[in-house]
């Protein structure tokens, strides 16, 4: 057990050349912790608030005042609290802040401290950080990942409309074998796409970026790519996508651009039905928008029953909202996402609501990352059983499998794969 003495925050950036902010909280022994926050880009409207300085530094996107907030307001209200005690500290940086989003001291600064803090005091224990978000667990579950190999939407300059393609190392015995999978396909998708004159740039999160010409055109060069490694599509690999579908929402209707058609919500329901008839999708992540709250339900109905339905934007990783959609029938699981809601507690808060109402939880990056691995360790130490964190050709992204492959082989056997299982509603 030991006291925050001090907190240093620093403007860093991340994966885009954004400025963010990064912490380190220093405790009376003399232990420390660092952290650094990411940022999205199709971000939920009712995320917290990332407190930006607006002035002519960065196009705006500075981020001194946060960065100030660490170091003055507080730190002189969390200084001489017990590092150990994280639910003490997020509530007190809750109340401290005053606003029902964390707009005034800015959810980076609430973060940044929040995870800095977390870590000083795994350091201090001389334990990793996954071992203290269990609950004094003996055995964990590995979470299966969803390697976003092709990008599209909003964080890509191409034509796909859907975000992102995924795939999904089902049938991997083991984390090592999971990732090597994923590489594997990874590079026999660039050899596909280098052979029919495609562009092999990646997006925002390391995945290819081609122009194709529409949505299932994406879904058939990942096919070729998993049988051009030797791998069974439906059985070695299944697929996923994040549709984010809010940034296709326009007057109440879904705009697909490159397909060159506008849907309504019952036309977006029976396209990504007919692609779960044709392709081995387990998961779809905001296959509508965050508004379209009838819409949710509809697909729920239609097909909560034979594939995960996640909601990320719906969601943004608030307890409170999560509630709504369990009680009113919305997507089965949830996608999280620290700096949507902006502390280590009620992140926690909302991975458990989920799992006693049996909705997964995937625990996700942001398509601006840092080195930051934290989300590696909250993947293993909570109940959630997957990770989104992108593609396996930039630092920022295999930084986080890297920090996989080592707390599984620190955990051996106490860390099981889960595979498949890991997705009850799909049809093996
Ligand atoms: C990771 C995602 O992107 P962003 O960070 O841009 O919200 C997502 O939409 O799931
Ligand atoms: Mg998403």
């Amino acid at each position: 057990m030991s006291e925050i003495v001090d907190l240093k925050a620093l403007e860093i950036l991340d994966s885009r050349g954004n400025p963010t902010v990064a912490v380190e909280a220093h405790l009376a022994s003399g232990a420390r912790g660092w952290a650094a926050v990411p940022s999205g880009a199709s971000t939920g409207t009712r995320e917290a608030v990332e407190l930006r300085d607006g002035d002519a530094r960065y196009g705006g996107k500075g981020v001194r005042r946060a960065v100030a907030h660490v170091e003055g307001e507080i730190l002189a209200a969390v200084r001489g609290m017990e590092a150990a005690e994280q639910e003490a500290l997020d509530r007190r940086l809750i109340e401290l802040d005053g606003t029902p989003n964390k707009a005034r001291l800015g959810a980076n600064a609430i973060l940044g401290v929040s995870l800095a803090v977390a870590r000083a005091a795994a350091a201090e224990a001389g334990e990793p950080l996954y071992r203290r978000l269990g609950g004094g667990a003996e055995a964990f579950t590995m979470p299966v990942p969803m390697m976003n190999v092709l990008n599209g939407g909003a964080h890509a300059d191409n034509s796909v409309d859907v975000q992102e393609f995924m795939i999904l190392p089902t049938g991997a015995p083991d984390m090592a074998e999971a990732i090597r999978y994923g590489a594997e396909i990874f590079h026999a998708l660039k050899a596909v796409l280098r052979g029919r004159g495609l562009a092999t740039g990646v997006g925002d999160e390391g995945g290819f970026a081609p122009d194709l010409p529409s949505n299932e055109a994406a879904l058939e060069v990942l096919m070729e790519a998993i049988g051009r490694a030797g791998f069974t599509a439906g059985r070695d690999i299944h697929l996923g996508l994040d549709v984010a579908a809010s940034e296709l929402r326009e007057g109440g209707r879904y705009r697909l651009a490159s397909e060159g058609r506008e849907l309504d919500a019952g036309g977006m329901i029976d396209l990504l039905a007919a692609w779960v008839e044709r392709y081995p999708i387990v998961t779809i992540e905001d296959g509508l928008a965050e508004d379209d709250w009838a819409g949710w339900q509809e697909l729920t109905r239609r097909l909560g029953g034979r594939v995960q339905l996640v909601g990320d934007d719906v969601f943004v990783t608030n307890p409170a909202i999560l509630r709504r959609g369990i009680d009113e029938g919305v997507a089965n699981a949830i996608l999280i996402k620290l700096n949507q809601i902006g502390t280590l507690t009620e992140t926690l808060e909302a991975i458990r609501l989920a799992t006693e109402a049996g909705y997964a939880s995937i625990v996700s990056h942001r398509s601006g990352e840092t080195e930051d691995t934290t989300i590696a360790d909250l993947a293993v130490g909570s109940a959630a059983t997957q990770i989104k964190t992108g593609s396996l050709c930039r630092t920022d992204r295999v930084a986080k499998y890297n920090r996989l492959l080592a707390i599984a082989r620190e955990l051996g056997d106490a860390g099981r794969y889960p595979g498949l299982a890991a997705f009850p509603r799909a049809e093996g």
